[in-house]
């Protein structure tokens, strides 16, 4: 990390420090379902806080677009996170304007407050001068310890590191570091797995990572979208048709670059996504147009399964099924549970990455026997990929 500024080179005692994290945690009816990104930076806001600091974090959650939805407010974030610091987390209504400032002011050294939702405003993703200044006005230094928003060139992860002293911090560190470490000159064959339901963010990633794999298992949403592209009916999946010209060219590249695709076989389908949802196995050329597919079916896991023993590494981001309502989670825990014997064994180096896909792991019980699980989704295959992060960039000596 030499080529980056860190804490240590941060002067913070009594500096209004504006600290970003990724609290785009996993959610349901209000409540934190999975921690691990609060435990990520809980160190980083605690060495600030001890070293004087008034921490005044930012984070996005969810895709407001500009919006103040309240669904998608920080606010219940704010409790786990102080839980984690082992220090009290004041919540404040707004990140930018009087608010904050009159937040700020009553803060002491060490004290720390968690700023509302930066995507509420849509000068957050456009980068925007004037939301950067706006967010600016109520720092003094700015520490990013959230690489897994590194991928985004946005006001609060990218252009506020030009505004004044920058660093990364502690998560962000370890992240780039064991990376590296795990995935800097990796042992082929390299198999990626992506999953999940961010069809439209992350798809055109894929075209770069076929070029950097031996093979690449596509399941969850992203698969649909290849097999809708394909030619497959896939009744009432969450697909992006208008994508299929990207998933063909995806598939051209692929092809090219020496890179197996291994897409569904067959799937399990149902009506509703809710748990004890009536569900059915199907071949995939007899998907009833009123059903969603949820999940891989038994065949494709026996190809994933065959694909993860050619591989010497294992990437995964994004799970292959909607795994938070059993029985979709069968395929995720088969795959995440073949990939962890694998690993114990010394026969795989497996990483993992992603808010849900890190959650999926802990389900299936092996989160702690892959070889390293990242805190990052998209970030982490935009690494992969080989590509400069802007946030990661923003932050070099
Ligand atoms: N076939 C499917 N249909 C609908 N949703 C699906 C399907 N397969 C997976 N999902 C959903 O995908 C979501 C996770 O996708 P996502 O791409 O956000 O992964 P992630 O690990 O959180 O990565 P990131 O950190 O980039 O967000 C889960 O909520 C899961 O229910
Ligand atoms: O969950 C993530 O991968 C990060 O928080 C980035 O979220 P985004 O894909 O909505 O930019």
């Amino acid at each position: 990390m030499s080529k980056f500024n860190t804490i240590d080179d941060l002067d913070v005692a009594g500096k209004r420090t504006l600290v970003r994290v990724d609290l785009n945690v996993p959610m349901k009816d209000g409540k934190v379902t999975d921690d691990t990104r609060i435990l990520a930076v809980a160190p980083t806001i605690k060495e600030l806080s001890d070293k004087g600091a008034k921490v005044l974090l930012l984070a996005h959650f969810g895709r407001p677009k500009g919006e103040k939805k309240p669904e998608m407010s920080l606010e219940p974030v704010a409790g786990p996170l102080s839980e984690a610091v082992g220090k009290p987390v004041t919540f404040v209504s707004d990140c930018i304007g009087d608010t904050v400032a009159d937040a700020v002011a009553k803060m002491a050294d060490g004290d720390i407050a968690l700023l509302e939702n930066t995507r509420y405003y849509k000068g957050e993703e456009k980068n925007e001068e004037d939301f950067v200044d706006a967010l600016a006005a109520n720092g003094d230094v700015y520490v990013n310890d959230a690489f897994s928003a590194a991928h985004r060139a946005h006001g609060s992860t990218e252009g506020l590191a030009h505004k004044m002293p920058a660093a990364a911090g502690r998560a962000m560190q370890k992240e780039l570091d064991a990376l590296e470490a795990a995935l800097g000159s990796p042992k082929r064959p390299v198999v990626a797995v992506v999953g999940g339901a961010k069809v439209s963010t992350k798809i055109d990633l894929l075209e770069n990572l076929v070029s950097k794999v031996d093979g690449l298992v596509i399941g969850g949403g992203m698969a649909n979208t290849f097999l809708a592209a394909k030619g497959v009916d896939v009744g009432k999946s969450l697909c992006e048709h208008d994508l299929a010209e990207t998933a063909r060219r995806i598939m051209i590249a692929a092809e090219a670059a020496g890179c197996a695709i291994v897409l569904p076989e067959d799937a399990v389908v149902a009506k509703e996504f809710a748990a004890g949802a009536a569900n059915e196995t199907v071949a995939l050329d007899a998907i009833p147009s009123d059903a969603m597919m949820l999940d891989v079916g038994p065949a494709s896991i026996k190809a994933v399964t065959a694909k993860i023993d050619e591989a010497a590494t294992l990437v995964w981001n994004g799970p292959l099924g909607a795994f938070e309502i059993p029985p979709f989670d069968t395929a995720t825990v088969a795959a995440a549970k073949h990939a962890a014997e694998r690993t114990k064994a010394g026969d795989l180096l497996s990483v993992a990455g992603g808010g849900d896909t890190v959650a999926a792991l802990k389900h299936a019980g092996v989160k702690d026997d892959f070889s390293y699980v990242s805190a990052a989704g998209g970030a982490f295959l935009e690494w992969m990929e080989g590509k400069p992060l802007p946030g990661v960039e923003a932050l070099r000596k």
